[in-house]
């Protein structure tokens, strides 16, 4: 990876706003659906924040109301300062959004693709070309500036599209799913380039529904359900809370998991089913009584974020 400077040279005028992101009470209905649902998110300046949560949790949703391409029904959103829907043109030109779906326009080539984003950016005539040229240097397309975004690969037209939303050295980046589909070797790379935003400091906030990009990536995860933030914190102490330091697994027949489910449940032990087995989540909280009833687990092991996410979203994880 080249050493590539991201952040804006004009981090010596920051906002007045003590974080970068502020959600206060947010609500945002779909007809009968409430997507986000009373949303608080505090995403302080340097940090790169992960929103874990499962499919339809509402991450989406809470990046578009960011990008003010959705408008709240109630509660207050303000970027970089600036508050939104009334500044959000302000707040857009500020930060680089980098959408889910490709939307790079395939008859371009790669360098006038970014060409047309620092145009829209408004970075300055004088400037452009120098934030093009560091901008494929991101991307690694240097030898592929002109090729069209038709005829590249598709880690590379990822690799593209973070480049595109970084062309103007924003301070704030919104990455949406950003390795979603992708095989795990392109995923690697495109961890590299979002691993480079964050040693340079530029804020980052990323929804993902991988656990292992959150663990790898995020200073902090807010893990999101129904339209809401149901935990907050580095993934150690979201770990230590929720899932404890081991995992206990026990094997059997069916009957015996669900019996060993009640009976750590009736001891406060909470579980979760994998598989063939049941796992007793802060096995070591569990009491000598219970673990005399249950006997050996088959296997124990250390706790993780993925325990977390399914104790506190109920999902499953890919
Ligand atoms: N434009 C829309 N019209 C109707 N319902 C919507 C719309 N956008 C989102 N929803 C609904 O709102 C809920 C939250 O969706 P959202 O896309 O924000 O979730 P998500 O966490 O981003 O999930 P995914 O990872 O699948 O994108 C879902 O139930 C979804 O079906």
């Amino acid at each position: 990876m080249p050493t590539v400077h991201l952040r804006s040279k004009d981090s010596t005028t920051p906002a007045r706003s003590e974080s970068a992101i502020s959600i206060r009470g947010a609500i945002k209905r779909y007809g009968d659906v409430t997507a986000v649902d009373g949303l608080d998110l505090e995403v302080p300046y340097g940090i790169c924040l992960g929103l874990l949560g499962p499919n339809g949790a509402g991450k989406s949703t809470t990046m578009r109301l960011l990008t003010a391409q959705s408008r709240a029904d109630a509660g207050e959103i303000s970027v970089l300062g600036h508050p939104l829907p009334r500044e959000s043109k302000t707040a857009r030109a500020l930060m680089g959004v980098v959408p889910q779906q490709d939307n790079l326009d395939e008859e371009l080539t790669a360098r006038q693709n970014l060409e047309v984003f620092a145009h829209l950016y408004r970075v300055p005539k004088a400037d452009r070309a120098a934030a093009v040229g560091r901008a494929l240097q991101v991307a690694q397309l240097v030898d592929r500036a002109d090729t069209k975004a038709d005829d590249l690969s598709g880690g590379m037209r990822r690799r593209l599209l973070i480049a595109r939303g970084l062309v103007h050295r924003p301070r704030l980046v919104l990455l949406d799913e950003p390795t979603v589909g992708l095989d795990p070797q392109v995923r690697q790379e495109l961890w590299s380039l979002v691993a480079a935003l964050r040693a340079e400091g530029v804020t980052t906030l990323m929804s993902t529904h991988y656990i292992e990009e959150a663990e790898r990536l995020a200073d902090e995860c807010a893990l999101m359900s129904h339209g809401r933030v149901v935990a907050r914190g580095t993934p150690a102490a979201l770990i230590a809370e929720h899932a404890g330091t081991h995992v206990d697994e026990h094997h059997g027949s069916p009957e015996r998991l669900a019996e060993i489910a009640d009976l750590a449940a009736a001891s406060g032990i909470r579980t979760r089913r994998t598989g063939p087995s049941v796992s007793l989540l802060a096995a070591e909280r569990q009491p000598e009584s219970l673990r005399e009833k249950l006997g050996a687990p088959t296997v124990t092991r250390a706790a993780s974020l993925e325990d977390v996410f399914v104790i506190l979203t109920g999902e499953s994880v890919e």
